[in-house]
């Protein structure tokens, strides 16, 4: 097996319980960093991982009203590299390489435009280190704003063409619609042109980045040839991590570029 790239979103519904503010979902991240630590040292996987904010960030955007106070800006940042420490300590615990990257640190968007300082990421992963990036708040050449973990991962997708965009939250795929609803039917593949045509609902908790809809429609902005596959899974299902980053059959909904 050759050297594969893989860039791996691990949603903040995962991790946490997005409808209980700063709830952990400690057994979920312990397994999730045993699973990452078997693919990178079975599979000869370069991984890049990014989380989302779950009940951290999402949650203290929502309690704040929005990002209008220097307050809001200051303590979102805080809760995120809280979040981003907690979840790099139990990579760090089964002996994985994760470096956490503060995303404000090595983002930017310019008239509307993301620009991520993609060397320090190049270099690390050459190295055979892990990034870990996450959902943040960036500056910005009007006022600073959120910055989705999706959008950094379509981003870095662009950039680093893996073999594999891997997107783990906390429902086995995409659904026909609202998971909730019953009837829903697990989609298995989709083309990035029919996601605008599917019933795509609210996220269960505290969200502030538009949710499933939104992570699947930046694909439309940044998708490009060059990467091989990208599958929405469940990140709750024990083994699935390990499976979808070597390349093993993963249930889930496989997107069409
Ligand atoms: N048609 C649909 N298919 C799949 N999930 C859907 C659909 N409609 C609504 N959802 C909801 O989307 C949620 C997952 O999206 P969400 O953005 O919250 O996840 P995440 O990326 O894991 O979280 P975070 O943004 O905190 O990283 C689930 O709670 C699911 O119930
Ligand atoms: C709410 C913040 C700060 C990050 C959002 O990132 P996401 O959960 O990936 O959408």
């Amino acid at each position: 097996m050759g050297i594969t790239i893989n860039i791996v979103k691990i949603g903040g519904s995962v991790i946490t319980d997005k409808s209980k503010p700063f709830s952990l979902r400690h057994d979920v991240i312990k397994n999730i960093a045993r699973e990452i630590g078997l693919a990178y040292n079975k599979c000869k996987s370069r991984i890049v991982l990014i989380h989302g904010g779950g009940s951290f960030g999402h949650y203290v955007v929502d309690e704040h009203g929005g990002l209008d106070t220097m307050e809001s800006i200051l303590q979102t940042i805080w809760y995120m590299r809280e979040l981003n420490m907690i979840f790099t300590d139990y990579l760090h615990y089964y002996n994985i390489p994760g470096v956490p990257m503060d995303t404000h640190s090595i983002a930017f968007i310019d008239n509307g435009k993301l620009e991520i300082n993609i060397k320090p990421i190049r270099k690390a992963i050459n190295n055979n280190f892990i990034p870990i990036l996450y959902g943040d708040i960036v500056f910005t050449d009007d006022i600073p704003t959120i910055l989705s973990g999706d959008e950094i991962a379509w981003y870095l997708a662009k950039e680093l063409r893996p073999s594999r965009l891997l997107f783990a939250t906390s429902v086995r795929g995409i659904y026909d619609r609202d998971p909730s609803i019953e009837g829903a039917k697990l989609l298995n593949l989709i083309s990035l042109k029919e996601i605008k045509d599917i019933d795509i609902g609210k996220s269960h908790g505290y969200d502030v980045t538009g949710g499933m809809k939104k992570k699947l429609l930046l694909g439309t902005l940044y998708a490009c040839e060059g990467i091989l596959e990208v599958i929405v899974f469940s990140g709750l299902e024990k083994g699935n991590i390990f499976k979808a980053i070597c390349g093993y059959s993963v249930e889930g909904t496989r997107i069409m570029l």
